[in-house]
C-alpha cells in the first residue's frame, strides 16, 4: 500500500453548546495501531466521524496524504475509511450477501472477494438471511466483513468488538494484523482493554 499519514490539529468540536474535544491532536502514519480511550461521552466517536467525513470539525484541520496525493476533503476520506461502529446502519431486510454487494456498488469496489470473506467471519452458512433476523454479534460480523472486503487505507473500528464471541474477537484482532501488514492505518475507538492492546499507541481523551 502506498504511504499514508494523518494529521489532526487544534480539532474542536461543538455540538450546540456543548464543547467535545478541545484542541485535539493526533498524526499517525500507515502500518500504525492506534487507540483512542476515555470515557463515556469524552469524544471518542467524534474523533472517528471527525477522520471518516461524517462531521465537520468546529475548529481546526484534518489533513490526509496517500501516496502523493492529498486526500483530506471529507468527501476523499469517507472513500478511503472502512469504517466499523454501533453508528453504521446496515439493510435488516436484505441478506448479509446482498448487504455486502449493495456498499461494494456504492463504494465501486469489487463483489469478487464477498463469499470468502462472509466465511471469514463466521457467517457461513447464514449469508442468505436478512440481517434482520440475526443475533447482534452475528450483525456485528457482518460489519467486520464489509470493513476487510475494502482493504481501506484506514480502517475505523468503534467498538469493534461489541457483542462479540471468542472467535469474533479473534475475527477483530487478525483485521487488525492485517491492516497493519498491508501498511494501512487503524484507529480503535473503545474502553475495553484488550481491544486497545492491539494498539502500539493509545491517546486518552
Ligand atoms: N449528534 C449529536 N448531537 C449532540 N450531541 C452529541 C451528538 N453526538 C455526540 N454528542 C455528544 O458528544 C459527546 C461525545 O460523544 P461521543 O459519542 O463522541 O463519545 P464517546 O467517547 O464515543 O462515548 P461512548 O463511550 O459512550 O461511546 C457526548 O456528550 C454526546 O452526547
Amino acid at each position: 500500500m502506498e504511504t499514508i499519514r494523518l494529521e489532526l490539529t487544534g480539532i474542536e468540536k461543538r455540538y450546540g453548546m456543548r464543547r467535545v474535544l478541545r484542541d485535539f491532536a493526533l498524526v499517525a502514519e500507515g502500518g500504525e495501531v492506534v487507540a483512542i480511550t476515555g470515557a463515556n461521552g469524552s469524544g471518542k466517536s467524534t474523533v472517528v466521524k471527525l477522520v471518516a467525513g461524517l462531521l465537520r470539525a468546529s475548529k481546526g484541520k484534518i489533513a490526509l496524504t496517500v501516496g502523493t496525493v492529498d486526500e483530506s476533503e471529507p468527501e476523499r476520506r469517507r472513500q478511503l475509511c472502512g469504517y466499523v461502529s454501533p453508528d453504521l446502519t446496515l439493510y435488516p431486510e436484505l441478506t448479509a450477501r446482498e448487504n455486502l454487494r449493495f456498499f461494494c456498488d456504492v463504494r465501486g469496489a469489487s463483489p469478487e472477494g464477498i463469499a470468502a470473506t462472509l466465511e471469514w467471519v463466521g457467517l457461513g452458512g447464514r449469508e442468505d438471511d436478512p440481517i434482520g433476523q440475526y443475533s447482534s454479534g452475528l450483525r456485528q460480523r457482518v460489519k467486520l466483513a464489509l470493513a476487510a472486503l475494502f482493504e481501506p487505507p484506514i480502517l475505523l473500528l468503534d467498538e469493534a468488538g461489541l457483542a462479540l464471541d471468542e472467535k469474533g474477537v479473534a475475527v477483530v484482532e487478525s483485521l487488525v494484523a492485517q491492516q497493519k501488514t498491508r501498511g494501512g492505518l487503524t484507529l480503535i475507538a473503545t474502553n475495553d482493554s484488550r481491544e486497545a492492546a492491539l494498539a502500539q499507541r493509545v491517546i486518552a481523551l
